[in-house]
C-alpha cells in the first residue's frame, strides 16, 4: 500500500496532499509542517480597527484569472460565494503607476497599446512616456542579438539586449521588484518570464514581433487530466484579479479543512523532518522526525525550501543544486487610515498602487533608505473585503535586494508622503510582517539545474519515489505553487 510524506504545509504541500488524496484514495498520506500552523507565506488576518472590520495580507493579496489549477481548487472547495472579483475596467486594474524620482515622481501607466500611443506619442506628457514608446518602437528593427548557443540569461540582459539599458532599469526592475522582489541583474529569464523568451525566439529577434505572432503549440501545462472548473471560469469573464472576502487564506483555510477531514491523510503540524535516508539495503525512504520517531514512507512530495531539503540530506544520498539559489525577504507593512472627508484630496491616486525601480546608484546608492519595493493601493482593489468605506488601506512592500535597515514608521510615512505628493495622516494601525527568505531568486541557469536535479531523482537509489516540488524549483505565483502541487506523483502508479 502507498505511504505517502508530503513534507511542509503551505501552498503547495496543501495542493499535493489534496490531489493525491483524491488520486489515491487508499494511500496513508502524512503532512509534516514545522510550523502548527498550515498555509506558509499565505497569512490573512481579519482585524477591527475604529469600527471597521478589514482584512490584512502579509503575503499574496490577489490572484489571476489565468492559473486554471486555481480555479479548478475554488470550484472543488465550493469558494465561489466569497470570490471577491477586480473588473477588468476598474481604476485598480488600469491605473497602475511608477515612482521615478529622476522623472519626477509618480507616473501612471498606459494599460493597452492604445492608450501607452494616445499617452505617449500624441501628449508625450514626459520624458518618462517618451522613454517607454520609443524603447518599444524600436525594438522590433534591433537586429537579432541573442549570443549563439546562449540558453539563459538575466532578466536585466535579456531587457537591455531588446529594449536598452534604461527601459531596463526602470520598467523591467519594477517589474522584477513587483513579483520577485529581487535584482532583476540576477534572475534568470527563462525561468521568470519564458514567454519573453520564447517569444524572441518566435518574432526571429524580435520579442514584440513574436508576441504578435501567436504562439503555435502552447507551452501550458494543459495537457493531461482536464480541470474541473464548474461554473467558476464564466465568472471571471473581465476579472483582473481576485480574491476573497476573508482573503487568501481562503483557500488554505479550506484546504486544510479537507484534508482534515479525510480519514487517511494526517495533518502533523508542528512536527519538523530532521533527516531523510535510504535504507542501503531494503532502499526503503527513512525519515526521521522531531519527536525521534522514524517513518517510512513509500513516496516523499518534498516541498520545502531548497535550502532546508539539502541540510535533511545524508552524504550517502547528495542531491545536486539545492543550495544555487538565494532567497529574497520582503518586509510587508500594512497601513490602514481613516478616510479624509470627500472635500479633501484623497491620500492617493485611484489605482493598484505603484512599484519603485531600481535607483540610479543601485541598492546600495542609500536613495531609497528603507528599500520601498512598491506600495499596494489595497482599498481601490479589494474595499468589498472590509465592513466600512471609512478607512483606507495600503501596504508598502520593502527590502527585497536592499541592504537591510532600521525600520521607522514615522520616517517611512514621511517617505510615502513625498511619493504621493501629499501629507499623510497618523495611521489608524501599521502592521509589520518580515517574510524572512520568502521568495526564491531563480539565477541564472535555473532551468538546465532543474533538469539536472530531475533526472538524478528519477535514478537510483531514488527512482522517482520522492518528488521535489514548489517555489523553489518551478515557479514563485499561487497559481505555480497550486499547479505543483496537482501534477506531483502522476507516475506513482
Ligand atoms: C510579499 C510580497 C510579494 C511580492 N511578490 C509576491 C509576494 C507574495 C509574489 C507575486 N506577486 C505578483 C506575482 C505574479 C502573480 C501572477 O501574475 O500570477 C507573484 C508571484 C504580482 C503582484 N505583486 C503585487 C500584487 C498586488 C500582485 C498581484 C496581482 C497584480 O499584478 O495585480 C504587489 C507587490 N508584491 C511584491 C511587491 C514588492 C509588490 C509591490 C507593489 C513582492
Amino acid at each position: 500500500m502507498k505511504n505517502i510524506a508530503v513534507l511542509g504545509g503551505g501552498l503547495t504541500g496543501l495542493s499535493a496532499a489534496f490531489h493525491l488524496s483524491r488520486r489515491f484514495p487508499t494511500a496513508q498520506i502524512a503532512v509534516y509542517n514545522t510550523d502548527a500552523r498550515f498555509g506558509g507565506w499565505v497569512r490573512s488576518q481579519r482585524v477591527t480597527v475604529s469600527d471597521a472590520d478589514v482584512v490584512l495580507e502579509a503575503g499574496p493579496r490577489t490572484l489571476r484569472p489565468n492559473a486554471r489549477s486555481v480555479l479548478e481548487l475554488i470550484h472543488l472547495l465550493d469558494l465561489s460565494s466569497s470570490l471577491v472579483t477586480v473588473p477588468k475596467t476598474s481604476e485598480a486594474a488600469r491605473s497602475r503607476f511608477l515612482y521615478v524620482p529622476e522623472f519626477g515622481g509618480l507616473h501612471r501607466l498606459p494599460s493597452t497599446p492604445l492608450d501607452l500611443l494616445k499617452w505617449s506619442g500624441l501628449s508625450a506628457k514626459s520624458n518618462l512616456d517618451r522613454l517607454l514608446l520609443s524603447s518599444l518602437c524600436r525594438e522590433p528593427f534591433r537586429r537579432w542579438n541573442r549570443s549563439p548557443g546562449h540558453d539563459d540569461e538575466s532578466v536585466d540582459d535579456f531587457m537591455t539586449r531588446r529594449f536598452g539599458s534604461e527601459f531596463s532599469r526602470i520598467f523591467a526592475s519594477a517589474l522584477v521588484h513587483g513579483i520577485y522582489a529581487a535584482d532583476a541583474r540576477k534572475l534568470s529569464i527563462r525561468s521568470a518570464f519564458p514567454s519573453l523568451w520564447d517569444a524572441e525566439e518566435r518574432g526571429k529577434g524580435s520579442v514584440i514581433s513574436g508576441f504578435l505572432r501567436r504562439a503555435r503549440h502552447s507551452t501550458s501545462t494543459e495537457e493531461g487530466v482536464p480541470y474541473k472548473l464548474g461554473s467558476v471560469e464564466e465568472k471571471m469573464q473581465d476579472t483582473s484579479v481576485f480574491t476573497f472576502r476573508d482573503g487568501i487564506g481562503t483557500i488554505t483555510n479550506a484546504l486544510v479543512k479537507y484534508l482534515r477531514g479525510r480519514p487517511n491523510v494526517r495533518m502533523q503540524g508542528g512536527v519538523s523532518i530532521t533527516g531523510i535516508r535510504i535504507h542501503p539495503r531494503s532502499k526503503q525512504f527513512e525519515l526521521i522526525t522531531t519527536g525521534l520517531e522514524t517513518v517510512s514512507p513509500t513516496h516523499i512530495a518534498s516541498t520545502l525550501p531548497l535550502f532546508r531539503l539539502q541540510s535533511l540530506l545524508t552524504p550517502a544520498t547528495p542531491l545536486p543544486h539545492l543550495t544555487a539559489n538565494t532567497y529574497t525577504s520582503v518586509t510587508v507593512v500594512n497601513l490602514v487610515f481613516k478616510r479624509p472627508p470627500s472635500s479633501s484630496p484623497p491620500l492617493h491616486p485611484d489605482g493598484f498602487g505603484y512599484l519603485v525601480p531600481r535607483p540610479l546608484a543601485g541598492y546600495y546608492g542609500g536613495s531609497n533608505r528603507f528599500g520601498v519595493l512598491g506600495c499596494v493601493f489595497d482599498s481601490s482593489s479589494v474595499a468589498a473585503q472590509d465592513t466600512s468605506r471609512d478607512v483606507v488601506k495600503m501596504t508598502v512592500m520593502l527590502s527585497g535586494p536592499y541592504p537591510s535597515c532600521q525600520l521607522s514608521i514615522p520616517d517611512l510615512l514621511n517617505e510615502l508622503s513625498v511619493h504621493l505628493g501629499r501629507p499623510l495622516p497618523e495611521p489608524l494601525l501599521v502592521k509589520l510582517h518580515h517574510n524572512k527568505h520568502c521568495i526564491p531568486l531563480l539565477s541564472v541557469g535555473h532551468p538546465q539545474r532543474m533538469e539536472e536535479l530531475r533526472h538524478i531523482l528519477a535514478n537510483e537509489p531514488w527512482t522517482g519515489r520522492m518528488e521535489v516540488i514548489g517555489a523553489g524549483v518551478g515557479g514563485v505565483s499561487v497559481g505555480d505553487c497550486i499547479e505543483a502541487g496537482r501534477n506531483v506523483g502522476k507516475k506513482w502508479t
